[in-house]
């Protein structure tokens, strides 16, 4: 926590030096409104007893300058406030895409306890933004308890310890939030699916198949099912947490009701002056409100610790991770492949799987080469080419890049100079100038090499449709743009893959899943003669032999291991799997 609260003190002031000085200011003086017109009150008894009209007029002065400076200084400090809080949500956001969007691995997105940790943050990150502001109101709500309990010894004076008997309270909330943040945690893969069904009920690209099959009634039942799953562990916890924070309180209010009784006794008694007396007791009437607003303080303040200690721990882990993966000394990519591609050995066992997903494998790719890896669904295709661009580490083996260990290089020098179409591309929803640039970001304003990127992913006739070109803003998510069709955004995708030049590796992972027979020869044909022609590796993942027969070597992959290598005659020669999955889909063709 010394962590969280460190970052929150800092964060504000790192921002926004001046508005946070006016948080803090803003922060005390409302909580010291009270206060402040408790003693006026005391003076203006005091005053009204010796009878003075000019006193009692210069008071009530006072009182209204008072309540207009305090009043005003809270309204003109609210926009302020919530001014710094939307800059420190804002920073914390862009953190938050530097570490998680640039970790070397996937694990972040894919490791469960990982990604709950991740998703924590996504969900908790607007506690974040009011932190700083929550912490100078704790702060400015436990002064102004400690002037109450001053002014309030002054009169009698044990009752400076009256704050004290709040300490219980204050504890109590802080164990029950602790618990509340462990259930919250626990709760995390049931609010990972409730948060799943919701986005799958109310969004535009699942409503098509939600609606065909009238799903909306079944994602509500399942909704509920996994919120109440995971609420009822959160309601739970905070059940038990109600009769220590209830017991704490009736512990304050007893201490309180003597304190209110010695005041009372002593101004009896004629111990203190009918101002102080006046004053004292004044204030004493908002000590429960006081205690009050100091345990809700908490009760927020701790929320927004929380929720920042969540956000330091995935820092924390991203810079583990990137400890482990990145060489304290790293070598340089080379320029071209001269030797190409060498798979030693290589296995990779998902973190959530008892079997590995890819086993002992051995390959060598060819610089130059076009690899076609075929085999059917869960072979292991994705997974193989995601360890190629250094997505995953190896559980065991190794890739070497022209005799270099993969994991010698950066990896984000090893992936400026490789390129990717994957099927379901993302839709980047830019222009198509940018969401096509983004594929070669020192590229990005090169309208020529942009049209090149375009050529090559046969875009032509998609540019000829669109009404401005380059510049036609793409998708209806972020703005009312131009909405393409599933192959469309397939060849976007494609020319931003499209857009590096001589990239070592060029990764086709399905990428024609949404074009038809004759679109995905021709991009093929087009991939094949630059790999050819530029020297790196092309791998083509497909399920169409047609496409994989033109390959200079077929992969074939079956359960995680490879079982046969070769080109399309020595395949069919050896009559093998390529040779029987090849004959099915041929049968269809003739
Ligand atoms: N993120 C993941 N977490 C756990 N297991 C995974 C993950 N991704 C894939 N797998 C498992 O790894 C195995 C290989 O999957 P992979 O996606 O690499 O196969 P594929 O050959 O590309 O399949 P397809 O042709 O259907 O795309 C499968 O058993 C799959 O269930």
């Amino acid at each position: 926590m010394i962590s969280a609260l460190h970052f929150v003190l800092t964060i504000g002031p790192r921002i926004d030096r001046a508005r946070s000085l006016l948080v803090v200011a803003v922060a005390i003086l409302e909580q010291a409104t009270g206060i402040g017109l408790a003693v006026l009150l005391g003076l203006f008894s005091e005053v009204a007893s010796r009878h003075s009209t000019s006193g009692v007029v210069t008071l009530a002065l006072c009182v209204a300058i008072f309540v207009m400076l305090t009043q005003g200084t809270f309204i003109a400090g609210y926009f302020t406030r919530l001014r710094l809080q939307e800059e420190i949500q804002n920073e914390v956001e862009r953190q938050f895409i530097d570490v998680v969007g640039t970790t070397p691995t996937l694990e972040i997105h894919e490791r469960s306890s990982r990604s709950d940790k991740a998703a924590v943050v996504r969900g908790a990150r607007v506690d974040i933004g009011p932190a700083f502001d929550r912490l100078m109101w704790l702060a400015g709500a436990a002064l102004a308890l400690i002037a109450s309990a001053v002014l309030m010894a002054s009169v009698v004076p044990i009752l400076a310890v009256l704050p004290l008997f709040a300490v219980p309270a204050v504890l109590a909330t802080q164990a029950a939030d602790k618990k509340r943040g462990q259930a919250v945690q626990r709760a995390t893969p049931r609010t990972r699916l409730a948060g799943h069904l919701f986005t799958l009920a109310t969004t535009a690209a699942p409503g098509r198949e939600t609606r065909l099959f009238g799903l909306a009634s079944e994602l509500r039942r399942r909704h509920r099912d996994a919120w109440n799953s995971g609420g009822q562990d959160i309601a739970r916890t905070d059940r038990r947490a109600r009769v220590p924070v209830a017991l704490a309180w009736l512990f304050f209010v007893l201490a309180y009701a003597t304190a209110i009784v010695l005041m009372v006794r002593a101004g009896l008694a004629g111990d203190a002056s009918l101002g102080l007396v006046v004053a004292a007791v004044a204030v004493s009437s908002q000590i429960t409100g006081q205690v009050q607003n100091l345990l809700s303080m908490t009760f927020w303040t701790l929320e927004s610790l929380r929720a920042t200690r969540a956000f330091l721990d995935v820092v924390e882990d991203c810079d583990v991770e990137r400890a482990a993966v990145v060489q304290a000394t790293t070598v340089t990519v080379p320029a071209r492949l001269d030797g190409g591609i060498k798979v030693e050995g290589l296995s990779f066992q998902y973190w959530n799987r008892d079997q590995p997903s890819l086993n002992d494998i051995n390959l060598e790719l060819p610089a130059g080469a076009v690899v076609a890896l075929v085999g059917e669904n869960g072979a292991g295709k994705s997974t193989f080419v995601k360890m190629l661009s250094g997505l995953y580490r190896p559980s065991a083996g190794r890739i070497l890049v022209d005799g270099t260990d993969l994991a010698q290089f950066a990896p984000e020098d090893w992936r400026t100079r490789i390129t990717a179409a994957f099927q379901d591309p993302v839709h980047i929803e830019m222009s198509l100038k940018d969401t096509i640039g983004l594929g070669w970001l020192e590229h990005r304003d090169d309208p020529e090499r942009i049209h090149e990127a375009l050529r090559t992913a046969g875009g032509d006739k998609l540019l000829a449709s669109l009404p401005e070109g380059l510049e036609t803003r793409l998708g209806r998510k972020s703005w009312d743009g131009k909405g393409l069709s599933g192959g469309q955004w397939q060849t976007v995708a494609n020319a931003r893959a499209a857009m590096r030049q001589a990239p070592l590796l060029r990764i086709l992972d399905e990428p024609t899943a949404s074009l038809d027979a004759r679109a995905e020869e021709r991009l093929f044909q087009r991939y094949a003669d630059l790999s050819r022609l530029e020297g790196g590796v092309t791998i083509l993942v497909t399920h169409r032999f047609t496409t994989a027969r033109a390959a200079d070597l077929i992969v074939v992959l079956d359960g995680g291991r490879v079982v046969e290598v070769g080109t399309h005659d020595t395949l069919s020669e050896a009559d093998g799997l390529y040779a029987e999955l090849f004959r099915l889909q041929a049968r269809y063709f003739v």
